[in-house]
């Protein structure tokens, strides 16, 4: 290596010569591939890199205790993957996530950048290929440290999350068990329910993505580590998966495995397909309940005003005083991309070409994108609209008793055909069903008692038939 005054220092590959930043802990590999991949300017995701540099270090101190490598080396090795798996260095990370389909060039860059920081420890030459990705390729390496990221992820970020949105929904489930509403089905009025029964609704859909979650977890967790170039596991001492990944299952504390069979999980990557259509499931149910919340606050004087949602900031730039929901509105965005990253990962998935899937650093892109996305936005979602809502228990029940759908409790006591006559009557002249049904005789011909009337219309009654 030899550095000139241009700032730039001269590293060399198997193809040849490169000239490299100076001050870069990155060689000759990396260079390349910046050079190659100008496209998004987005690299690996920071929890992608940190799963990447666990792997490399639990390798290396495996790798140490087999032999394969001298120990002295397999711990500088794994103390500089240490301090990359920390974060100090994501900025050595500069190639940019769309590249080569099994992400070899950033194993390399991981290769290369832990070389670096290991022969600085020890004083002596280390090589990325042969010391650091020793026992490796990137066709094992690389899907696995998607699967150790997402894992952490979901366990993590996503899972806690959804169970503190899920706490804020059950807590105004409760609160509001009392709080009668009109149904709506079409969009159009129907049978009273209570605001506590909707939000029961939505706390149930969100414990259902948790279950979803937990349940893809056995999968997600498998590590095609061990596998190397096509699955067979050439070039890797017999024990290495197995100790490295008990390795990381002890210093992660997550349920990491070793894949049941090897040539699935390189040929395939159907668990990520799997747990990225499980987050499509709770995008989806996340748009369904800011949606209805957005609706129940729309107003403050045209719209349906069944919700006061917390005012966060001035709606707008140029009509003073209006206040928007912004909350849901940037949930909904996020649903929108998650529901796109999707599309992405599902197709990515599709593209496993004999033994190997070529589409690995877009559906980790996505992956990792979806599930912060969606941790964060359950969490601003709780904190920062639905523990502040407040029910405007006034209007709700206007709704619930003017709604002609009350009727139906009558269609015990005189049949379905008289109970939509009362009703159309009730509508048409703009008064109650109670004055309809009283004016059609109904009391004096003995169809129902006073009683009996006064229960069926108790809109509140009907949502606990
Ligand atoms: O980078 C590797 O280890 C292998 C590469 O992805 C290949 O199969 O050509």
């Amino acid at each position: 290596m030899t550095t000139d005054e241009s700032g730039y220092r001269v590293e060399k590959d198997t193809m040849g010569e490169v000239r490299v930043p100076a001050d870069a802990l990155w060689r000759a590999q990396t260079q390349r591939a910046v050079e190659n991949f100008p496209l998004s300017g987005r690299g690996l995701e920071s929890a992608h890199i940190k799963a990447l540099a666990q792997i490399k270090g639990a390798a290396a101190q495996v790798n140490g205790s087999l032999g394969v490598i001298e120990e002295d080396l397999a711990e500088a090795i794994a103390k500089a993957a240490a301090h990359v798996a920390e974060g100090g260095y994501d900025d050595q990370f500069p190639i940019d996530v769309f590249q080569t389909g099994s992400g070899t060039s950033s194993n390399m860059n991981a290769n290369e950048v832990i070389a670096t920081l290991a022969a600085r420890e020890l004083g002596r030459p280390v090589h990325p290929n042969d010391h650091v990705n020793a026992s490796q390729s990137s066709n094992d390496v690389f899907p696995s440290s998607i699967h150790l990221a997402a894992t952490e992820a979901v366990t993590a970020e996503l899972i806690p999350a959804l169970e503190h949105l899920g706490a804020a929904l059950v807590a105004k489930s409760e609160a509001w068990s009392e709080v009668v509403k009109s149904g709506r089905t079409h969009l159009m009025d129907a049978t009273p329910v209570t605001l506590g029964q909707e939000f029961s609704g939505y706390a149930r859909q969100v414990a259902n993505g948790i279950e979803r979650l937990t349940g893809t977890l056995p999968r997600l967790a498998e590590l095609p580590l061990g596998g190397t170039a096509v699955g067979t596991g050439v070039n890797t001492p017999p024990g290495f998966a197995p100790a490295v990944i008990e390795r990381l299952r002890q210093s992660t504390g997550l349920p990491v495995t070793e894949a049941r069979d090897h040539f699935e999980a390189q040929g395939a990557r159907d668990a990520l397909v799997e747990a990225s259509g499980q987050l499509k499931v709770i995008a989806v149910g996340l748009y369904k309940i800011v949606n209805d919340i957005r609706w129940m606050g729309s107003g403050p004087r045209a719209g349906l005003r069944e919700l006061r949602l917390p005012d966060l900031q001035p709606g707008s730039s140029i009509m003073p005083g209006k206040v928007n929901p912004v909350v849901p509105e940037a949930v909904r965005q996020v649903a929108a991309q998650v529901i796109g990253n999707d599309a992405t990962v599902a197709f990515a998935g599709s593209q496993g070409d004999f033994e190997l899937n070529v589409m690995l650093p877009v559906m980790a892109r996505n992956l990792l994108e979806s599930i912060r996305l969606l941790a964060n936005a359950a969490r601003l979602l709780a904190d920062r609209c639905i523990d502040g809502l407040e029910p405007n228990v006034e209007v709700a029940r206007a709704y619930a008793e003017g709604s002609p759908s009350i009727v139906t409790p009558l269609n015990r006591y005189l049949g379905y055909d008289e109970a939509a006559a009362i009703a159309k009557a009730a509508l048409a002249d703009n008064r109650t069903i109670r004055e309809v049904v009283i004016e059609r005789g109904h009391l004096e011909n003995g169809k129902l008692t006073e009683q009996q009337l006064d229960e069926a219309l108790d809109v509140l009654r009907m949502t606990r038939p």
